[in-house]
């Protein structure tokens, strides 16, 4: 693993290889009150909340009427877990995140859709008192540039009070040692901080700072946008260790805001790759940076510059991405910079292929994976009609279970995907074909990659899809897969 001095120097591109490839080191989440103080406003709350964004749209209106920023996005944020939202300049980022605060401004405004949060409901339906009282207590929100957002003719404890009392809060002093504490845990000596304006901090504790007034009033649901942005190497290295420690530490569901995916590598769970105000590829963050699917994404991988190895390796997208006036109103909103573009793109919407967890909306993709299952119903009938018998379960963990018995001989291969747990449980998809006629023995046998050769009686057969395997991010399976 590299060390946190190493991290600092690297290029995103460097620090998204390393990310990826530390992946399944992480420890679990700690659950809520194991560790720290969560503070007496906390009483009577119950875990991270979960949250559902359902066909959500968002309008503003322009002088050629109202434009789509947001458009049908379906996205979970499960509970506990920290979601990175990715994509380029105007791609509907923040819009999705104000959205989650039913905070979005005019000239802008929900269109349709629902943002249910789990002990609120849909907060699209929040007005008046329910909503601001939402908005602190229940969701934290760190804007783009906070390092900024401060009052300078306040100290940052006056603005604290002004919170505490904006909300009710009865008990001040509690406020003050919380907030206090939150500036410990964060590396900073509280006292001083909350006696300091904004121009007596730099741009990492003033960063710090914002990230604790989102979480002082015990917010469960943080959504951090931007957070790293205008900060230099080391300072971006501290805020997202910060990020990831209080995340576990308060047990946290939480939205991270950004367009570079070196902070996505480092500090999330699950990511959403947006463009033109869609979510265009969704799913556990080392399964999509490690083989994506959409041209999207992989064309993001591409551009990411690199300081070793093959420099001139490195390819921008080419063009740009749409503005509110030039997305498409149909069709594929990526197709103009799509090197897959086929005729059905440019009227038909991209349907949404779900693998697991892993969802890609995109024509290419779906004729892929179309030809991909035929293939595979194909060479299962073969096995079919084998003597042996074959049995595939997938328990809910992901764990691959295969039993085989028969007379004969077969043999079945299968690539697994970049997926596969440390303890040898696969979360990824996999493809296992082969005639069914077997020995009456199983073997399995996994190389570095994560690739894996089944050999044996009946053929343990999913209907599931052979994916590209780590696109050169140098992920790998870790230990040996179950096989009964
Ligand atoms: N107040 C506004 N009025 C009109 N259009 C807006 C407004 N705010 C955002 N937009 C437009 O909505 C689209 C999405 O913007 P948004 O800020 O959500 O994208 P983003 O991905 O967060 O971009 P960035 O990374 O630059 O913050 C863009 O085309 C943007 O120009």
């Amino acid at each position: 693993m590299s060390t946190r001095s190493e991290k600092a120097s690297m290029t995103p591109g460097e620090r998204l290889s390393a990310a990826v490839r530390t992946w399944g080191t992480r420890g679990a989440r700690k659950p809520e009150g194991t560790e720290g103080d969560p503070g007496p406003r906390d009483a009577g709350r119950s875990g991270p909340p979960g949250v559902r964004v359902g066909d959500l749209s968002v309008v503003y209106r322009t002088s050629a009427g109202e434009l789509p920023a947001v458009s049908g996005i379906d996205l979970e944020l499960v509970p506990g877990t920290i979601t990175g939202v990715v994509g380029e300049s105007g791609s509907g980022k923040s819009t999705l995140a104000l959205s989650l605060l039913n905070a979005v401004q005019p000239p802008g405004r929900i269109r349709s859709g629902s943002v249910e949060i789990d002990g609120l409901g849909d907060v699209v339906g929040l007005r008046g008192d329910d909503l601001r009282r939402a908005r602190g207590r229940h969701i934290g929100y760190v804007f783009q540039a906070a390092q900024n957002s401060l009052n300078p003719l306040k100290t940052v404890g006056k603005q604290l009070l002004d919170l505490g009392r904006s909300h009710d809060i009865q008990d001040l002093r509690g406020l003050v040692r919380d907030a206090k504490d939150l500036l410990g845990r964060m590396g900073m000596d509280g006292a001083r901080v909350l006696d300091s304006h904004q121009h007596e901090l730099s741009g990492g504790m003033r960063q710090r700072v914002g990230i604790m007034l989102a979480l002082v009033l015990n917010a469960h649901l943080v959504i951090l946008d931007e957070p790293t942005t205008a900060l230099d190497m080391i300072t971006q290295a501290t805020i997202l260790r910060i990020v990831r420690e209080v995340h576990e530490e308060r047990g946290l569901t939480t939205l991270v805001i950004t367009h570079d995916l070196g902070v996505v590598a480092e500090v999330a769970d699950r990511l959403a790759v947006m463009y033109g105000g869609r979510v265009v590829e969704q799913g556990p963050t080392i399964e999509v940076l490690g083989a994506p699917r959409h041209p999207y994404t992989q064309g993001l991988i591409r551009a990411i510059p690199r300081l070793i190895g093959d420099i001139g390796e490195a390819r921008a997208l080419p063009g740009r991405p749409p503005t509110l006036g030039t997305v498409p109103s149909r069709g594929c909103v990526f197709r103009e910079r799509c090197e897959l573009r086929m005729d059905v793109c440019e009227t038909e919407e991209p349907p949404a292929v779900s693998r697991g967890e892993w969802i890609v909306a995109c024509h290419a993709v779906a004729a892929r994976h179309a030809d991909e299952d035929a293939d595979a119903a194909r060479t299962g009938n073969g096995a079919a009609n084998g003597s042996g018998t074959a049995n595939a379960t997938r328990t809910a963990n992901g764990r691959t279970n295969g039993n085989g018995t028969g007379n004969g001989a077969g043999n079945g291969a299968g690539t697994a995907a970049p997926g596969a747990n440390e303890d040898g449980t696969a979360n990824g998809t996999r493809t296992a074909n082969g005639t069914g006629i077997g020995t009456g023995n199983t073997n399995g046998t996994r190389n570095g990659n994560g690739d894996e050769a089944a050999n044996g009686d009946g053929t343990a057969y999913e209907e599931r899809d052979a994916v590209p395997r780590g696109a050169g991010l140098g992920v790998r399976a870790h230990g040996p897969r179950e096989k009964t």
